[in-house]
């Protein structure tokens, strides 16, 4: 029973947090607080530092800087039962071991809260109810091993539930259920949290469940907390579009009002049947992002000139995509240069990345010009005279004149993608 000095203290706060592994910073400055019953999701992109907030959550990572506090006492400082008291966890995946079945599994979860002598029969009720709430009773006798990852989902909750924990927290722990499974899950947390008040964390990648189900999204990027609000306030088209890096659309659920993202396999559907050609002036790495995502969008993609050591001729070659390749570290040919010009006459557009410009490739930017001359859109990356190595900054100069003979200016990815498909709309799809 939480003490009634603690009531008022948030079930989860995270203070100034900066945390990760070995020689690996993951989280930075992560502040929040969760208020006890409420139900949170924790949305990001794969390798955002989602786990690793959850295993600093629970006290299994220290922070390098900053305070973990669960209902107002700093984690590190809990005695393994007083954590099992307070926080229970589902990971991803659980791992038996041994041979244990499933009712023994659950009954683990019991006995880490750590009454000496054996389990007594409120331990037995308490399992049985877990169980029950989770559909596993048919299962009790059977290995843990041997059920299906569903089946060891939901024991990996009748677990966590069995400790009867005041703050419950998910890693992506219903990603391995049917959808009537993951339901019948979401229902029993949405009980729990409902009726007995027990504060939900939830890690999930799917942001329409998320949105539908949490009171608070919390979304993460690159290990900082970008967003934290009401599903309204966080699913912003933009932002995620930002975030996740690719083209999303956010809708209203007609019925419930709650935000819907969809169409990012629209959009690739959608794209090769407008293939279209465009070359990539890049270099210096510039290009890797541009290719891959240029040719994941179906484009048909030409690149150069390149140098040949440059890591961008490389993943050219990787990705299968036609390039005209210099001789490493000497200036663009001629040779080479009306290759590149042929390449620029059969593309419909050219992209022109964040290339270190010095005097041996500024040569490059006449190709975009060729291209403007033949009423070819260009889209140009903004800060051109950031990376400017020519005497007498000839490459800002030159990028000024683009734009003002039409090159439209992008800053990032999702930005260009927005910018080629404003030039060439794709029809909407029949439904
Ligand atoms: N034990 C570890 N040692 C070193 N780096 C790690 C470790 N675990 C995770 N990382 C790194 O930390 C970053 C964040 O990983 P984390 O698992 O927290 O992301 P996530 O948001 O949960 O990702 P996903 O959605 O893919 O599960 C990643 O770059 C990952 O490679």
């Amino acid at each position: 029973m939480p003490g009634p000095t603690d009531r008022q203290k948030p079930a989860l706060a995270f203070r100034g947090v900066t945390a990760g592994y070995k020689g690996r910073t993951v989280l930075r400055e992560v502040d929040f607080e969760i208020a006890e019953g409420e139900f949170v999701s924790l949305i990001g992109p794969n390798g955002s530092g989602k786990s690793t907030m959850l295993k600093t959550a629970t006290g299994l990572l220290r922070p390098l800087e900053g305070r973990v506090e669960v209902f107002g006492r700093e984690v590190s400082s809990l005695k393994p039962r007083e954590r099992a008291s307070l926080i229970g966890v589902v990971p991803q995946k659980l791992d038996s071991p041994m041979a244990f079945t499933v009712g023994e599994i659950v009954m683990i979860g019991r006995s880490v809260r750590g009454r000496w002598g054996g389990p007594d029969a409120a331990d037995h009720d308490s399992a049985e109810r877990a169980m029950i709430y989770t559909n596993v009773l048919d299962l009790k006798d059977r290995l843990f091993n041997q059920l299906s990852a569903g089946e060891q989902q939901r024991t990996a909750l009748a677990m966590a539930l069995a400790q009867e924990p005041r703050i419950i927290m998910l890693d992506e722990s219903i990603a391995h259920l049917d959808i009537n499974h993951s339901q019948e899950v979401l229902r029993i947390l949405m009980n729990i949290n409902r009726e007995e008040k027990i504060t939900v964390l939830l890690v999930s990648h799917d942001l329409n469940l998320a949105a539908q189900i949490a009171d608070r999204l919390m979304l993460i990027d690159k290990g900082r907390l970008v967003r934290n609000g009401s599903p309204g306030e966080v699913m912003e088209e933009e932002l995620l579009r930002r975030v996740y890096d690719c083209d999303l659309r956010v809708r209203r659920d007609p019925f419930s009002g709650n935000p819907v993202v969809s169409g990012v396999l629209d959009a690739a559907l959608r794209r090769p049947s407008a293939r279209k050609r465009l070359h990539v002036i890049s270099g210096g790495g510039s290009g890797i992002e541009l290719f891959r995502r240029l040719v994941i969008e179906g484009f048909d993609v030409t690149a150069g000139v390149l140098n040949r050591l440059d890591s961008d001729s490389e993943a050219a070659r990787a990705l299968d995509i036609a390039a005209v390749l210099e001789q490493p570290f000497s200036p663009v040919g001629g040779e080479a240069l009306s290759q590149a010009r042929r390449m620029v006459d059969a593309a419909d557009g050219v992209v022109v990345g964040l290339v270190p410009f010095g005097p041996g490739n500024l040569v490059n930017l006449d190709l975009a010009e060729l291209a403007l001359k033949a009423g070819k859109p260009v889209w140009l990356a903004a800060g051109i005279a950031s990376r400017d190595y020519t005497p007498g900054k000839a490459a800002a100069a030159k990028a000024r004149e683009l734009c003002d003979g039409g090159a439209v200016e992008w800053s990032n990815i999702h930005e260009l993608m927005a910018r080629i498909e404003q030039t060439w709309p794709q029809p909407e799809t029949q439904h």
